[in-house]
């Protein structure tokens, strides 16, 4: 059986219905097969740089909080790291959103996050209940009003604009918006096809970057640095690999592929602690799993949390052991019970982008930073369910000294 997404996203403004969260059927396919070539290797690897920028102001705003004696407010600092990245490798904006909270990017992508977030319920109530749409469109429309998308778009229109105006010289810009709109200029239509991106859906794609990569990879991060602080001994095999396989200076596309102990410390932080825990689908046919029947067109809810939570996949699933995803025992699992970043044709795009960011910011911080277990890390985390992105329900403060 074969399940695709349903298309619950009615709700949104025409921008936002055509970005690849909420695209279905032949837009989907479209929109996805134009934008995998900007998530490519080759392109990423352009992206190094801005990475590196952004993990020297990550670093600086933690020591800023050692030197002060505080805990680090891991979700304020990532969450500051994770809105740099997006502004650089996406729009081309070198900001310190910790210390810029006035930037208009930044005043306009939280309102945007914050809106998005907070209005989650709306899609749960749809992946369960599509026939509730005009309900809900109505509610979303009028009473509780899409207040964050417009300032965010205006944001990115001026900056599309600018871009126009700047010509071919525009191209000089190694940001996924440039890539995007070097694509509406290159192609051409195909069999009356349209082969680039409308500008509602240039749009829709530099919202669903936004949206994509911000919460999820700070939230993981979070809870990377608490599992290291709790587990002392992964920590410190960590900062070996790093001094093993690394130099002193930047960190290249290249580098990051040789931490392969922190690539499984990472998967299996996201396998505890999934950033998105529920993906749906629509069953294409009918279909009867352990003697339930799921007939054809029903929305099917998969619960990622639950399954990576598993002791039938994964023995012991409360304890945190990198080793599970050593290529050995990677081999002998059931490969659909890796769901992290989802599976099949919808899996995550920006998968490659998400893991080198986090590579990145890991490598600058333990170069300068330990995080200490303290007698109140409470071994596994509580997790606020409900919302679109899985947090834990109080902020983790984290006490951290420099290294020598
Ligand atoms: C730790 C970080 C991340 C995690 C755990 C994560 C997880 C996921 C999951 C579970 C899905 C659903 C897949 C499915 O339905 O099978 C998804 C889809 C998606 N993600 Fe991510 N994601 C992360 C980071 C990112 C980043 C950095 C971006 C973009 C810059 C991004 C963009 C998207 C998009 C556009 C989709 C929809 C793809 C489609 O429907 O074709 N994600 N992600």
């Amino acid at each position: 059986m074969s399940l695709q997404r349903q298309d619950s996203f009615e709700i949104f403004p025409e921008g936002l219905k055509s970005n690849l969260f909420s695209a279905a059927g032949a837009q989907w396919h479209r929109v996805r097969h134009l934008m995998t070539p900007t998530f490519s290797s080759g392109k990423l690897k352009l992206m190094d740089a801005h990475i590196n920028k952004c993990s020297v102001q990550l670093i600086n705003n933690i020591e800023k909080a050692i030197d002060k004696g505080e805990r680090v407010d891991v979700k304020k600092v990532y969450g500051a790291f994770t809105m740099d990245v997006i502004a650089q490798t996406a729009f081309g904006i070198e900001i310190n959103s910790q210390e810029d909270l006035n930037h208009p990017f930044v005043k306009s992508a939280t309102l945007l996050v914050s809106f998005v977030s907070s209005n989650a319920w709306y899609r749960v109530v749809l992946m369960a209940m599509p026939c509730l749409m005009p309900v809900v469109k109505f509610l979303v429309t009028y009473v509780f009003k899409q207040q964050g998308w417009t300032p965010f778009s205006e944001t990115v229109q001026c900056i599309m604009q600018q871009r126009k105006s700047e010509g071919k010289s525009a191209q000089k810009h190694t940001d996924f918006l440039q890539m995007i709109l070097d694509h509406e200029e290159n192609e051409k239509p195909e069999n009356g096809r349209l082969k680039s991106l409308s500008e509602a859906e240039v749009l829709g794609q530099a919202t669903v970057i936004l949206l994509g990569g911000f919460e999820t990879t700070a939230t993981t991060l979070q809870f990377l640095s608490y599992n290291l602080a709790l587990h002392p001994e992964i920590q410190e095999k960590v900062v070996q690999e790093i001094k093993d396989q690394l130099g002193d200076g930047d960190v290249t596309y290249e580098d990051v592929a040789k931490l392969k102990y922190l690539d499984k410390v990472i998967h299996e932080t996201l396998r505890m602690y999934p950033p998105l825990n529920i993906i749906n689908r629509l069953a294409s046919e009918t279909v009867t799993i352990k003697g339930v029947t799921i007939p054809k067109g029903a929305g099917v809810l998969i619960p990622i949390a639950n399954v990576l939570n598993d002791p039938e996949y994964f023995p012991e699933p409360d304890k945190f052991i990198p080793e599970r995803f050593s290529e050995e025992n990677k081999g002998s699992r059931n490969p659909i019970s890796l769901l992290q970043f989802g599976f099949g044709p919808r899996i995550c795009i920006g998968m490659r982008l998400a893991l080198l960011e986090m590579k990145i910011a890991m490598v600058y911080v333990l170069r300068r930073v330990k995080f200490i277990k303290t007698d109140d890390l409470q071994g596994r985390i509580r997790i606020r369910p409900g919302s679109l992105v899985s947090g834990p329900e109080r902020p983790i403060m984290i006490k951290a000294v420099l290294r020598e």
